[in-house]
């Protein structure tokens, strides 16, 4: 945390009305405030208000007197205290990351027009949000080889504490401790934040979907910070460069709108639980399960589980239907081209969790294709990015009522070692044998005498029949996008 608090600076104002932007500057910084019409009677008195009485401090070196610009949706808050100085929490980038600073300006004529300068520049900042949320935070102290607690309180904390939520914080003392606290806990706070890897957000929806009031239950956002291994959900809601950034994640749960999230209900011998990432079979799920024997290598373990799937040769001992939706490659692809959809949050009108709807239906029934060649690799799931190096569901969108599922069929060595280049971009999708389904729901059927392990969602299953089916938009999360952040490679010249 930075603090500036010295010599008095001036203020010069920019006006930016060709790319519709304006520029409050200061030589210690600037904070463009996108697309106001300068004509707005407010401006003219937020410009006023500017000029006449707020002078600013200045950065203690002068390595930082450069100006530089704050976009505004990384103001946190700003207060004129009863010192008469004006301090605003920012979070300023650092390089590679975002880190919380603070200014502070004297106000040295009109107090009134601060206070009204003030006000105005949160409400900016929250674009429509209701600032001061109410945060229930659940950290895992486990997670990430014991990072989470220090995350927590070097750089989520302060943050929450700058933008004045309100926190309500827990540590978690046990496996499933994160679903009883969501079984009971009040539905009056904003969000639910887990400083955890992709089993806490599990967890918490798994206990928000098992109470009474589920569909309202599950209407509280769940928001990943990132502090465990993978990260996948992280990555999905900020991209690649993003996502590991924990100071953006916090701003999402600071001041992202609301998102509807797809999840899947997985039944296996009666049991019905709730998926909402992914889910995954043979190898390639005790790599989701993070095996003692693989935790050290951290994510770098989903891309080796896809790399040995590739190489291993040996077909899956497993029966796969799938009722589908969407397979021809070609509208897969004018699905990425897409404009995300405007409508984040649409409210739930049923009253209770859905019934699945088509579990009764025999896998011989019209819709349902049975995957018949030899599989070597296969992975089901609702969100993009699995890992850093491994884009495995570049179409997945956040509430389009579809699981996706990759299917590699036995092929060429040398075709398989081609797609392991471009598995952090989606490269595979373009090969011959490489098979993508957008699918209402599927099932597998083990072989009788096989073993294996199936995983959802990083929670072991056992290796028995188990229907998964697609339910549009049940969860909710927070998001600065309004759409899943994907960097998914060009298409080959190669492709027709
Ligand atoms: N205090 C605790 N002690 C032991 N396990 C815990 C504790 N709190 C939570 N857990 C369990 O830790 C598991 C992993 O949680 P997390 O969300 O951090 O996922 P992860 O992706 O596996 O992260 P990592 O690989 O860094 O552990 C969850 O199954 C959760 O039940």
């Amino acid at each position: 945390m930075t603090s500036h608090s010295d010599n008095q600076w001036s203020i010069q104002v920019e006006i930016h009305e060709e790319s519709t932007q304006i520029l409050f500057t200061t030589e210690a910084f600037s904070v463009i405030c996108p697309l106001l019409p300068a004509t707005r009677p407010w401006f003219q008195d937020v410009i006023q208000g500017v000029r006449s009485c707020v002078s600013w401090s200045s950065p203690a070196t002068s390595q930082e007197r450069k100006p530089f610009t704050i976009p505004l949706r990384n103001v946190l808050w700003a207060e004129l205290g009863d010192d008469a100085y004006v301090t605003i929490a920012v979070l300023a980038e650092t390089g590679k990351n975002h880190e919380l600073t603070h200014y502070n300006g004297k106000v040295i004529s009109d107090l009134a027009q601060a206070k009204q300068w003030v006000s105005r520049l949160i409400e900016l900042a929250y674009d429509g949000v209701p600032p001061r949320r109410n945060v229930k935070v659940l950290v895992n102290p486990k997670g990430g080889q014991g990072r989470a607690k220090k995350i927590y309180e070097k750089i989520v904390r302060p943050m929450l504490e700058s933008a004045r939520c309100v926190i309500d914080t827990q540590y978690t003392t046990h496996r499933f401790h994160a679903m009883e606290i969501a079984e009971t806990i009040s539905l009056d706070c904003d969000a639910i934040v887990a400083l955890s890897g992709d089993g806490l957000p599990h967890e918490i929806l798994n206990g928000l979907a098992s109470r009474p009031d589920a569909i309202k239950a599950l209407r509280i956002p769940v928001v990943p910070v990132p502090s465990g291994s993978a990260n996948g959900f992280s990555l999905n809601l900020h991209g690649l460069k993003a996502g590991f950034d924990v100071a953006l994640a916090v701003l999402n749960v600071i001041k992202g709108k609301p998102m509807r999230l797809d999840l899947c209900s997985v039944t296996q011998g009666g049991r019905r639980t709730w998926s909402y990432f992914s889910q995954s079979f043979g190898f390639m799920a005790d790599i989701d399960l993070g095996t003692e024997f693989l935790r050290w290598m951290g994510d770098t373990r989903f891309y080796l589980g896809f790399l040995y799937g590739l190489i291993s040769n040996k077909p899956y001992p497993f029966k796969l239907f799938i009722k589908s939706a969407i397979s021809d490659k070609k509208d897969l692809l004018a699905l990425t081209r897409e404009p995300p959809s405007k409508e984040l949050f649409k409210e739930n009108l049923v009253e209770s969790l859905p019934a699945d709807r088509y579990i009764s239906e025999s896998t011989s029934d019209t819709g349902w294709v049975s995957f018949d060649k030899p599989i070597l690799y296969v992975y089901a799931g609702l969100q993009p990015y699995v890992a850093r190096d491994l884009l495995q569901f570049p179409m997945a969108k956040p509430s389009d009522g579809y699981v996706d599922i990759a299917i590699q069929e036995v092929a060429s060595r040398a075709a398989l070692l081609s797609m392991v280049d471009e598995a952090g971009r989606g490269g595979q999708f373009y090969q011959d044998t490489s098979h993508y389904y957008k699918a209402l729901a599927y099932r597998l059927e083990p072989y009788p005498n096989s073993k294996g392990v199936f995983s959802v969602d990083g929670e072991v299953y056992p290796w028995e029949p188990i229907y998964i089916e697609a339910h549009q938009g049940l969860a909710t999360t927070l998001s600065m996008h309004g759409h899943f952040v994907v960097t998914f490679v060009d298409k080959p010249s190669s492709f027709v």
